[in-house]
């Protein structure tokens, strides 16, 4: 496979499709390292928050003790969390429905999670995303997508939070959720030029902001399994799990619990670091989201 065309794209809310990744009841009921009170005191905002591993990071800091606020751009999918978790842990979280590309609804949000809860110790860009295609025939509309989600929409929330810390002269640690970019990945240029700019945005803002007493690091997952897999065809899904020496698929726990290490007082000499959860797949694995062309694959080696 290659480019998609826009009536062949797969629909990731088609029913006829396997339901993938961890559902709420799976994220209340997996065991934590951590102890229950370890997140006690803190607040953190986690965008994205509605789904994947956003939920799950919600989802394991409300079971940790913390305040918590989501956003996304989907009200219901936010508002079935807020109740999930209410539910799970008797936290009321805050959710805002609003996009990451929009400096003024940001701004919105920071006041709006600064005002209820009166501090943010934690922000988690998770928010992003991406479709596979061949960069060929991007179209401009396609790369500004990506481009204004991923890199502007993550940069926005960095400097919405990092102003207010600052002016009250608090410390804060931002958490970006970036991707396994390190040697590429054909059919996904759009987001490895987004989140090597986070990368190394990130790696910047570290030592700019020390001063500040405010931490920057990356996650850098590699497959993890999700419901954002639904803009994957099924057939290059069948294939995922061999683009690491393992094997295998992440879960969105498994992320989750690395947003809660970094967001506790265990990595506060962390900083400016980028944090590979990926079963190996940067020193190995064959990587091409859509399905790798038969130019590259004579054989059939890689099917
Ligand atoms: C073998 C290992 C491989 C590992 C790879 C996995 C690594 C990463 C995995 C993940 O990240 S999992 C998934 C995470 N979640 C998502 O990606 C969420 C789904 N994605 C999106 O929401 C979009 O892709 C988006 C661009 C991030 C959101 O932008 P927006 O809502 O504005 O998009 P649209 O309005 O739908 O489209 C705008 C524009 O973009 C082009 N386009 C969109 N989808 C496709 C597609 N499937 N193929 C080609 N082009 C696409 C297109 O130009 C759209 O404009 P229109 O044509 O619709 O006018
Ligand atoms: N799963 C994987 O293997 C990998 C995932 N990643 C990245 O990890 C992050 C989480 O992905 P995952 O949980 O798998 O997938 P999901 O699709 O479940 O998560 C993406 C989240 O981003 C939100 N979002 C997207 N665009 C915007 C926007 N403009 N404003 C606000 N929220 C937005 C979506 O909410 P809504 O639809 O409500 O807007 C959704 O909750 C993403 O950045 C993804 O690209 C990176 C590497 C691998």
């Amino acid at each position: 496979m290659s480019s998609a065309p826009a009536g062949t794209r797969p629909d990731p809310n088609d029913p006829s499709r396997p339901k993938r990744g961890l559902q709420p009841d799976d994220l209340a009921a997996r065991d934590t390292i951590y102890r229950p009170d370890l997140l006690a005191g803190q607040v953190l905002l986690i965008s994205g928050g509605g789904s994947g591993m956003g939920r799950a990071a919600a989802t394991l800091a409300a079971r940790l003790g913390a305040d918590v606020a989501i956003c996304g751009r989907n009200e219901e999918k936010l508002a079935a969390t807020r109740d999930h978790i209410a539910a799970v842990t008797g936290r009321d979280i805050l959710v805002q429905p609003m996009s990451i590309r929009d400096p003024e609804a940001v701004d919105g949000l920071m006041d709006a999670v600064w005002s209820r809860f009166g501090r943010i110790d934690t922000l988690v860009n998770n928010a992003g995303g991406q479709f596979p295609q061949d960069a060929i025939d991007f179209s401009r509309k396609g790369w500004l997508a990506v481009i204004d989600t991923n890199l502007n929409g993550s940069w926005w929330m960095m400097q919405a939070a990092a102003t207010r810390w600052r002016d009250a002269d608090a410390p804060g640690n931002i958490v970006n959720i970036v991707a396994n970019v390190e040697r590429g990945m054909p059919q996904a240029a759009h987001t490895c030029a987004a989140r090597a700019g986070v990368i190394y945005l990130s790696k910047t803002l570290a030592t700019e902001w020390a001063p500040h007493r405010i931490r920057v690091n990356c996650i850098g997952p590699g497959v993890i399994e999700t419901e954002g897999f639904g803009v994957y065809p099924e057939e290059a899904l069948k294939r995922f799990h061999k683009a690491n020496p393992m094997k295998s698929r992440g879960d969105a726990w498994d992320v989750a619990e690395m947003i809660a290490y970094l967001a506790s007082p265990a990595a506060r000499f962390i900083t400016g670091d980028l944090l590979v959860i990926d079963g190996g797949q940067a020193q190995w694995g064959v990587v091409w989201p859509g399905g790798m062309p038969d130019y590259f694959d004579e054989g059939g080696a890689f099917a």
